[in-house]
């Protein structure tokens, strides 16, 4: 037996065909394409390849796409001088700073000055914000991404329990709400958690975004549960995930493998988000 694989990659490339007509659409109607600025500070190789890859589906669905690559050394206010250029510019619709920045920079100061209407990493405090009051705004990719994989199962979230394991900005703390949102009983573990087993082990849908590799073995798992790996860590040089796929795998229902499941939805989901700026910036 063993758990079904939910392939992220698959998804992933069906929802970028449908983007791709949207952005064609958009075209023909405007004469325009939505447009994303990624901007990077400094050379860590893991953001490197993101960044890629974003650039990559950009062109791949008709996004025009601008790579700022700073140098380790830039100033706060080098930064934000770009951010504020970047949100006066027309032909930009999105704006993604990658994560994390160099520790000399304040993160939190920087996402406060992207205009939260081209927040499309969903980082902003406004856009934060309206997802805790359930208003309409900009969702984190990789949460959104996830709702997306869990409901291609067709397992409905409503009265099921939820247990998160990490609660980021970025990835467990919203993705805990969207879970809420869809009327889940919500668990949010994290590294100080008493005892991570006895709350994983009643999951009816686990996700997990530790960046703890293997931290969530078969024997932590519920019999035919959805599981969700977030995690993402290059352990001698092969990507690994948080959950132990092998074991896991025998007793979930339904399972995302590392990599092909969360990663290539992130980035689908920021082209999603991409296109919905321009709509609205546009105001079609
Ligand atoms: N595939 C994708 O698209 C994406 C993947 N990622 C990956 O997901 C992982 C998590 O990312 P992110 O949320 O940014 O990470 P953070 O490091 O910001 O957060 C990790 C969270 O996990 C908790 N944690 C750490 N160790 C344990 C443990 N032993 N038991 C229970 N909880 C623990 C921490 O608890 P505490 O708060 O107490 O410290 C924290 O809340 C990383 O591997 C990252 O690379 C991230 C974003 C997108
Ligand atoms: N402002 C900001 N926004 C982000 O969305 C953001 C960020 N900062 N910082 C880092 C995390 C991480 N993240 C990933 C995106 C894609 C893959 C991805 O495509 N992974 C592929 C494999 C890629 C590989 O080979 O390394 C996969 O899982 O199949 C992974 C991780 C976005 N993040």
């Amino acid at each position: 037996m063993g758990a079904q694989i939910i392939d992220g990659k698959a998804i992933s490339s069906a929802i970028r065909q449908q983007i791709k007509q949207q952005v064609m659409e958009l075209q023909q109607k405007t004469g325009k394409s939505p447009g994303l600025a990624v901007v990077l500070v400094g050379e860590d190789p893991a953001s490197q390849i993101y960044v890629r890859n974003k650039e990559k589906a950009c062109q791949e669905v008709g996004i025009y796409s601008e790579v700022y690559r700073l140098p380790q050394e830039t100033s706060q206010q080098q930064l934000l001088d770009l951010v504020h250029q970047l949100n006066e510019r027309q032909e930009i619709n999105g704006i993604l700073v990658q994560l994390p920045l160099p520790d000399h920079l304040d993160e939190m100061t920087v996402l406060r000055d992207i205009s939260p209407d081209k927040d499309v990493d969903g980082f902003h405090a406004v856009n934060a914000g309206k997802l805790l009051n359930g208003e309409k705004g900009f969702v984190p990719c990789t949460p959104k991404g996830i709702i997306t994989l869990i409901k291609s199962t067709n397992v409905d979230i409503k009265g099921k329990d939820a247990v998160v394991v990490g609660r980021s900005n970025i990835v467990g703390k919203p993705v805990s709400i969207l879970l809420l949102n869809e009327n889940a009983t919500v668990t949010i573990c994290h590294s100080k958690t008493a005892d991570l087993k006895s709350h994983t082990q009643r999951a009816d849908i686990l996700v997990v975004a530790t960046g703890k590799p293997n931290l969530i073995t078969g024997d932590m798992v519920k019999p035919g549960s959805v599981v969700i790996d977030v995690g993402t860590t290059r352990v001698e040089g092969k990507l690994t995930g948080d959950v132990h796929f092998a074991s896991a795998k025998e007793v979930a229902g339904w399972i995302t493998p590392v990599p092909g499941g969360v990663g290539p939805m992130t980035i689908t989901m920021l082209l999603q988000n991409t296109v919905e700026a321009a709509v609205s910036q546009w105001k079609l």
